[in-house]
């Protein structure tokens, strides 16, 4: 009998915690990139079993330094990637702090069924108790696994199968530092077996308006945090940079203090739109019947640095509010 034909992943690594070393074994927090994609498949030999795995280095930085430019050279390589007929998965090594981010750029431009799966770790790969390894691990055998497909971008760590819309970075330092709050998880994998407890609901991949494959840049969009006792300044300056969006990271239920209110009137002046999301964490910010006369746009249960990748999408096609509008509901 013949063996069933091995899949082809290919690993894109991009830096973070899970491609890096600190100076000692119980140094957790100070670290620094050194370990490139090959030094990753090394470290766990387990995946030789799993999938043909081969490395691509698309850059190698920590995940805050990570730009629209390179947001765009990642989806780019990835829909050419998929396209080959010879590769059945991506697995992607990234930072943890703007993971999410990448992620969610990715489950709205990827063009195609295939798995696409974002991992990393919160330990440099020199601890002990490093999650790196498991994780990746979990990573190849999730792309590897037919009920992957069609899926939209999944991200995996601490045993956990995320949405890649629904996902976030909860806590700064721990191993179970990711939570999708108002979907929960869409599986676990334990023991080499993969347990999906439900789907994404929100519409991702062959399912968007999005296409990045001519992008040369993506519209300037900056996120505002609110407080008591705001200011103007920052709306200004953000105007005055050009600013095409700005998402609001409101109180509540995407409630603007009396300088965000004024802000955004200068928005709307100056055609920059306007996105209240909320710095709460979790929940939705519930579209208002005065959010058509304002000019504003409602983020549902987006938080502002997801907010910002789906503004930056949209005002690539459409500076049409109500569209906007549509975008965030279905997205
Ligand atoms: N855990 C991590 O990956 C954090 C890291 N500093 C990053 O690149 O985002």
């Amino acid at each position: 009998m013949t063996q069933p034909k091995m899949p082809h992943i290919v690993l894109l690594g991009t830096g973070g915690t899970i491609a890096s070393t600190a100076s000692g074994s119980t140094a957790v927090t100070d670290y620094e990139v050194t370990e490139g994609v090959e030094s990753l498949l090394k470290a766990v030999p387990e995946i030789a079993k799993l999938a043909k795995v081969s490395g691509e280095q698309l850059f190698n930085v920590e995940s805050y330094a990570i730009t629209n430019k390179m947001l765009l050279k990642m989806a780019k390589r990835v829909n050419t990637l998929l396209a080959d007929p010879n590769v059945d998965g991506i697995v992607i090594t990234h930072g943890t702090d703007t993971l999410e981010e990448s992620a969610y750029f990715l489950n709205l431009t990827v063009k195609s069924h295939k798995p696409v799966v974002v991992v990393g770790a919160m330990r440099p790969g020199s601890a002990i108790s490093a999650d790196g390894p498991l994780n990746l691990y979990h990573a190849v055998l999730l792309a590897s696994h037919p009920e992957a497909s069609g899926q939209g971008v999944l991200v995996v760590l601490n045993d956990r199968i995320h949405a890649a819309r629904f996902v976030s970075k909860a806590n700064t330092t721990q191993v179970d530092a990711f939570r999708s709050y108002d979907q929960g998880c869409v599986g676990y994998i334990n023991d080499q077996r993969v347990h999906w407890f439900q789907t994404a609901t929100r519409l991702h991949t062959m399912q968007t308006d999005f296409d990045v494959s001519g992008a040369k840049a993506l519209p300037h969009v900056d996120i505002i945090y609110d407080h008591q006792s705001a200011g103007l300044h920052l709306y200004e300056a953000s105007v005055a940079a050009g600013a095409q969006g700005i998402v609001l990271a409101a109180s509540g239920n995407g409630s603007l203090s009396p300088q965000a209110q004024k802000g955004a009137r200068l928005a709307a002046q100056h055609k920059v739109m306007f996105v209240r999301s909320s710095r709460v964490g979790s929940g939705l910010v519930s579209a208002s019947a005065s959010d058509a006369r304002r000019h504003l746009i409602s983020a549902d249960s987006l938080n502002p640095q997801k907010a910002r990748i789906l503004l930056m999408l949209a005002l690539g096609i459409t500076t049409d509010r109500k569209t906007i509008q549509s975008y965030f509901d279905r997205y």
